[in-house]
């Protein structure tokens, strides 16, 4: 069924496991995204960043969001397992109503670039005409190394735990994204990977909400290694190592932000088709190893997270 995300996150943050949010741009990665679900038998959260919503609607981001509402609903109602549709780092309040609009599961309003009390008023805002629309809120707090998005963080700015309870009685937000350490896209770190597992502990004892992590993605090197084989530079590539990746959903991670992974999967896959078949033009074809690649990497991760079988 199609549900809201609150309810996945709320029972994952019970029961201290985690569930992916898995990025989309198109209906391939949305179809190895539901196949894996379907296999493990876990929640999903399928989300698309502002930029998606233009893609998808070819300019226009509310026929973009509708369009990824009746996709992702189509394969949800038709389903076992429970999936939710977010809008993922919502910057632009058009855009943001324009999910509402769509009939998204969730928004996340995303000042964490802006100082605190603005990022309060901006929050509140989004927040109350979200939850009289009965869609669930992200706010992130602390800043992500590397590019987000369309802005360019020079360097992360930490959570700060004490702000983050003040921060959530303020905005009643319902699920909120620390930055603890992590950064988006295929480099983030430059030498070992380190999270600060303290702030985040500290988090989670002053909000006992749904938390998420945003630069979650591995780097998974046997898609390296393939994408590589193909012609594809991913030198100095490194993500969130695996155990380290448990560790914070011990300390109480439930929402897991990933796109780079999937990103990589499906061009290594498509690399290696293209490579191997020449007389190939059959798109259902020349993207299938490229679905099966990103379906692979999507059940290793709920598997990982803790959310298979939790359907
Ligand atoms: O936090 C994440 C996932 O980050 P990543 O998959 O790059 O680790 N996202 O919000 C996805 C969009 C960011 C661009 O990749
Ligand atoms: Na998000
Ligand atoms: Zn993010």
């Amino acid at each position: 069924p199609y549900v809201n995300t609150k309810d996945i996150l709320e029972k994952a943050n019970k029961e201290y496991y985690a569930v992916a949010a898995f990025n989309i741009n198109n209906l391939e990665f949305l179809q190895a995204i539901v196949e894996g679900g379907i296999e493990k038998k876990s929640p999903l959260i399928i989300e698309t960043s502002e930029g998606a919503m233009k893609y998808a609607g070819m300019g226009d981001p509310l026929r973009g969001a509708s369009l990824f509402v009746k996709m992702v609903r189509e394969f949800a109602d038709s389903l076992d397992i429970p999936i939710a549709l977010h809008l993922d780092h919502g910057k632009n309040f058009k855009y943001i109503i324009s999910a509402i609009k769509a009939g998204y599961s969730s928004v996340m309003i995303d000042a964490s670039d802006k100082p605190l009390e603005e990022n309060i008023k901006t929050t509140k805002d989004i927040v109350r005409i979200a939850h009289a629309a009965g869609v669930s809120v992200e706010a992130e707090l602390g800043k992500l190394a590397g590019i987000e998005d369309n802005v360019a963080s020079s360097e992360s700015v930490l959570v700060n735990p004490d702000e983050a309870k003040y921060f959530v009685e303020e905005t009643q937000v319902d699920f909120l994204a620390p930055a603890i350490g992590t950064s988006h896209g295929a480099f983030k770190f430059k030498g070992e990977a380190k999270l600060d597992f303290d702030r985040l502990k500290k988090v989670k004892e002053l909000t006992k909400m749904p938390l998420v992590l945003h630069g979650a993605s591995s780097v998974v090197q046997e898609m390296v290694e393939i994408a590589e084989n193909y012609g594809a530079d991913f030198g100095g590539s490194k993500g969130v190592p695996s155990d380290i990746l448990k560790e914070t959903v011990r300390l109480g991670i439930n929402k897991v932000n990933t796109d780079t992974d999937l990103r990589m999967a499906f061009v290594a896959g498509l690399r290696e088709f293209l490579q191997n078949n020449p007389k190939e033009f059959d798109p259902r074809k020349y993207m299938g190893t490229a679905k099966t690649y990103v379906k692979k990497v999507v059940s290793d991760r709920l598997e990982l997270l803790g959310s298979a079988n939790k359907a």
